[in-house]
């Protein structure tokens, strides 16, 4: 007997691509509270220091195409962290500075974790930014505006000052991460291995990397 089967309809819609953004920095600068701010809206009411490290993810839309930002909260504390890094590093599209613009000692080790970065092999065309946090202290900041532009001039990364905390930084807090999800569409095109059914689809190795933590909102 002879079995037909019928092609209907159209290809699924290509599941949304991930684009996995570490934030790193110093203890206490402010990384999970930026990244509890673009995921949940909010300052969080209370935070303790990351363990390793924390997910959020937010679903967002960019031309039409839905993108998964997935934000890597990471330790600034060595110890809390040593055992992560090389997870840090695998497949990240982007990668968030962060310094906090009232403790200077924060802002003078971004060389320490641009050179981590460094000897983590993650080349030139990964995009980076430069974040100056907790700037609703401005009164008590210790890292002038015009310093901290120099550097990320030098480091040929663009330099955002703003704050979790403050209920008007909200649209920034927003714009920065924002600005790094359209840098990543515009330099990764959507291609069509990136179709179910077709190879190389993940950036990020769900089961491995995704099971091992928990995530964080
Ligand atoms: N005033 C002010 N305080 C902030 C801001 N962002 C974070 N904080 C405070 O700074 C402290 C540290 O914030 P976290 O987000 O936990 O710092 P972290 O960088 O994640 O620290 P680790 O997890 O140890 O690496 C907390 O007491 C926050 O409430 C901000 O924009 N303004
Ligand atoms: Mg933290």
């Amino acid at each position: 007997m002879e079995t037909s089967v019928e092609l209907t309809g159209s290809l699924p819609p290509p599941r949304s691509r991930i684009f996995k953004i570490i934030v790193i920095g110093d203890s206490g600068v402010g990384k999970t509270c930026l990244t509890y701010r673009f995921c949940a809206g909010k300052f969080p009411d209370k935070t303790e220091a990351t363990i390793g490290v924390d997910f959020r993810e937010k679903a967002i839309e960019i031309d039409g195409e839905k993108i998964k930002v997935q934000l890597w909260d990471t330790a600034g504390q060595e110890r809390f962290r040593k055992s992560m890094v090389q997870h840090y590093y695998r497949n990240v599209h982007a990668i968030v500075f962060v310094y906090d613009i009232t403790n200077a000692a924060s802002f003078q080790s971004l060389p320490a974790w641009i050179e981590e970065c460094r000897q983590h092999s993650l080349g030139q065309d990964v995009p980076r930014i430069l974040v100056g946090n907790k700037c609703d202290l401005r009164g008590a900041a210790k890292v002038p505006t015009d310093v901290a532009q120099k550097f990320a001039d030098s480091h040929s990364m663009p330099l955002f000052e703003t704050s979790a905390k403050s209920p008007g930084d909200n649209d920034h807090v927003e714009a920065i991460f924002m600005t790094v999800a359209h840098k990543l569409k515009s330099q990764k095109p959507l291609v069509l291995s990136q179709i179910p059914g077709g190879r190389d689809v993940a950036p990020l190795k769900q089961t491995e990397e995704r099971g091992a933590f928990t995530c964080a909102c």
